[in-house]
């Protein structure tokens, strides 16, 4: 039988689903549709990476490999909640917490010597970072606000600061020497294996052994060279000091795991560069390791007796206090930008410092002009485009501004996604080659110092047919101008931009209008659309798909949790992602120390219509689709009625939101005429859920107010969990009932 596979993640999503799952399981279960929990959490990860390790009740089973298997299957229904994508200080939080609770999971080797630790680190380095989303996502990315959540922000805008025109604020990006102007790109003729050596005056290295590519596949190779890097970065941080601005910095050590943490490593160096270069040995004794961030630098220090500690400390003040101001993620707790290399990642803090006038948060609490450091120029003029929009015309308006949906190439690994085990810290000076083991033909070389980035990317070609496909069935749909974000100048571009002129004449484009622009002439036109109320369809790689898919949707509907995420897999299933935004760290940290939540599961809500819709569909099981309409409906009332969770203890939160969509969603089946069962059946739980609304709403808010214990962060104690998520008896015995 045809399930609905529910992902339990993390953090704030992996709270809320305590709440929602069951209201789902009590409507669902009415129509044959099975749900089952697949969990993908960083914990079940870990987890399941041991088994040998663990004792028989501690073993679970690989349910991101099961998850990974089935999106290859033309049933696939997948619903897919944000989940951490790990950097190292989290996935030995992680770890230490498993730990602690009896589970004998290895450390994290961070300098691995013997073969035993070189093997649990590469078992570590695959969960690490962005480990699910390119398992899961077989399909490319549609990504758009619907329409009544586009209406409702326009009758209900979020705030939104204004923008001056002598706005300090800019993007600093590099202008030599980065990924972007080292690029160079091939399309293979047919399949064949290459492989990755690099050459110094001693011998030949091989980084990475034979890699099957197939014909019709785009590779691209480039080099962040150190030198340049570290040059432009001692270089921002004298000139944010002279213009006197927060000094911050935007990559993404996550899904970037690789080259991000090693770049963000730089930052931290340079910031702290004479206490590094004084205290060299204490801290390599101290296994300080700047890609960990502050935190982890301040946590090894605090471990040195307390007269050498003070010493350091005074160094560190001396240097902070000579350097500019540091952008702030918490300023109540002192946690900097250059804490932990996870805390700042562009895709969302770029927008949330656009939204709010271009500024961030300074050591004292207070919003400051920014210098925004984003190193590879390769998509850093599309915030610098954006930020002097702003500084010209203003904020832009979110009850008349228009809306930018995307389409974005992900399938297969594709760009960035696929280059984590072809991404190398160069150890000698020498030549990178990409060779062709059948032909010998050198295919790609770059020459190298020790200390450069060179990393590799593929996208194979039918997920690129694929993606022409979905731009011009959504380009149909709406009739909305649609742009492919691609730079004839920049190598890999140049190579997909042929593609993209092989595949669109294979479709009916009559009057549609699609034009292939470079990401900063795209970003000028869709922005000068946008202010003029006017839509455009963005058509994007897979950085620019996460880039675009948080910038447009902060800017138009105040949060990116909002949007419909659809992946259509290639082989015909369907994976439905809950929003486009992350798992909300600080939602918990408000909720352990007042038990609100403010997680809003519109996202959850949005996906569930859709698979309902495509399990009807799929399934021949017309109360399915039944559920999935009332659904959309209940979802449309809910914005209506502005049923949010607020941002305030005492306040409705997200069990509260969950309670109104559950009365909702029976008042639409309680209304409906098409399937008599199920009218018969919610018309008696719409008549208990109103009947008891005020009794429920008082059982949920008096649960607020005061810390949760929910018995661990990365693995909750399941019963502790739920029980904090469903406080109402009231409730639960209506859904019990069903
Ligand atoms: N699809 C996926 O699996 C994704 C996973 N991630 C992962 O998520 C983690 C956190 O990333 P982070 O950079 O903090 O980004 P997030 O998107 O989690 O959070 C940024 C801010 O967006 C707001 N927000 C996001 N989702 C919601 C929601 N459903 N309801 C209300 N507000 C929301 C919150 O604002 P406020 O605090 O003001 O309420 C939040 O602090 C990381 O581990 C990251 O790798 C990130 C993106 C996608
Ligand atoms: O895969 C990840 O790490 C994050 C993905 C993400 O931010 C997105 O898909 O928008
Ligand atoms: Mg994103």
């Amino acid at each position: 039988m045809s399930k609905i596979f529910y992902t339990k993640t993390d953090e704030a999503p992996a709270l809320a689903t305590e709440s929602f799952l069951p209201i789902v399981k009590a409507f669902t279960k009415t129509s044959g549709i099975q749900i089952e929990t697949k969990d993908i959490s960083l914990a079940g990860r870990i987890s399941a990476t041991f088994p040998e390790l663990l004792k028989e009740n501690q073993r679970v089973s690989d349910d991101l490999y099961e998850l990974g298997q089935m999106a290859k299957m033309p049933e696939a229904n997948i619903i897919k909640l944000p989940n951490i994508s790990a950097s190292i200080p989290q996935l030995k939080e992680a770890i230490a917490e498993l730990q602690a609770k009896g589970y004998a999971v290895p450390n994290y080797p961070d300098e691995p010597s013997s073969d035993t630790e070189k093997k649990i680190r590469t078992k570590y380095d695959k969960i690490k970072g962005s480990a699910v989303n390119p398992v899961l996502r077989e399909g490319n990315s549609d990504r758009r606000a619907p329409r009544a959540v586009k209406n409702y922000a326009k009758k209900n805008p979020h705030s939104m600061g204004a923008w001056s025109p002598d706005s300090k604020t800019h993007v600093a990006t590099m202008t030599n020497g980065d990924f972007k102007a080292n690029e160079k790109s091939v399309t293979l003729d047919a399949d064949t294996e290459v492989q990755i050596t690099l050459t110094t005056p001693k011998n030949t290295i091989t980084l990475k052994g034979n890699t099957a590519l197939q014909a019709g596949e785009v590779i691209d190779a480039t080099v962040m060279s150190k030198k340049a890097l570290l040059a432009f970065l001692a270089e921002q941080v004298s000139d944010a000091k002279d213009k006197d601005v927060l000094f911050s910095v935007h990559m993404k050590a996550t899904m970037m795991k690789v080259s991000d943490p090693i770049i963000f490593g730089y930052v931290v160096a340079t910031f702290l560069q004479p206490v590094f270069e004084k205290h060299r040995e204490v801290f390599n004794d101290l296994g300080i390791n700047p890609n960990n961030g502050l935190d982890n630098l301040y946590k090894k220090i605090d471990t040195l007796p307390a007269r050498e500690k003070a010493q350091i400390m005074n160094d560190i003040n001396t240097v902070l206090g000579d350097r500019p101001s540091l952008a702030m993620v918490n300023s109540d707790k002192g946690i900097t930008n250059l804490h932990v290399p996870s805390d700042v990642i562009i895709d969302a803090s770029m927008p949330a410092m656009i939204r709010n006038s271009g500024q961030m948060w300074n050591a004292e609490g207070k919003p400051q002009d920014t210098k925004a450091v984003i190193p590879d120029s390769s998509y850093a003029g599309v915030y610098a485009t954006t930020i002097d929009f702003c500084k010209r015309h203003g904020a832009f308006d979110p009850t008349t501004m228009g809306t930018v949906p995307n389409v974005g190439l992900m399938a297969q690994k594709a760009e960035e996604y696929g280059s984590h085990d072809k991404t190398f810290e160069i150890q000698e000076d020498g030549i990178v080659r990409v060779e062709d083991i059948t032909t010998g033909k050198t295919l790609l070389e770059h020459r190298v110092e020790r200390g450069d980035i060179w990393r590799m990317c593929q996208v194979k070609d039918a997920p690129v047919q694929d993606w022409v496909k979905l731009a011009v069935s959504r380009a149909k749909a709406t009739q909305h101008p649609t742009i492919f974000w691609l730079d004839a100048n920049r190598a890999h571009d140049a190579e997909i931009i042929k593609k993209v002129h092989t595949y669109l004449p294979q479709h009916d484009t009559a009057g549609l209008d699609i034009r292939i622009l470079s990401p900063v002439d795209a970003t000028q036109l869709t922005l000068e659309r946008m202010k003029a109320g006017k839509d455009t369809i963005s058509v994007s790689g897979n950085v620019l798909r996460d880039y675009l898919t948080d910038l447009f949707p902060i800017l138009e509907v105040g949060t990116s949790a909002k949007m419909l995420s659809i992946v259509p897999l290639m082989n015909g299933g369907g994976l439905f992602e809950t929003g486009a935004g992350g798992s909300a760290p600080k939602h918990v940290e408000q909720f352990l120390e007042e038990g609100h939540l403010r997680w809003d599961s519109l996202g959850e809500f949005l996906a569930l219509g859709v698979s309902l819709e495509f399990f009807g569909e799929k399934n021949n099981n017309p109360k399915a689709k039944i559920l999935g309409d009332a659904l959309d409906s209940a979802t449309e009332k809910f914005l209506l009625n502005d049923k949010s969770p607020s941002r305030k203890v005492n306040e409705r939160d997200t069990r509260g939101s969950h309670f109104y969509l559950a009365l909702y969603w029976a008042e639409a089946l309680a209304r409906q005429n098409d399937d008599l069962d199920l009218k018969s059946v919610f018309s008696t739980v719409f008549a208990e859920l109103q009947g008891k609304q005020e009794q429920i709403s008082k059982e949920l808010i008096s649960a607020q107010g005061k810390p949760q214990d929910i018995g661990g962060y990365y693995k909750p104690d399941a019963n502790l969990a739920a029980k904090a998520m469903r406080p109402s008896p009231t409730l639960n015995a209506i859904l019990d009932a069903i």
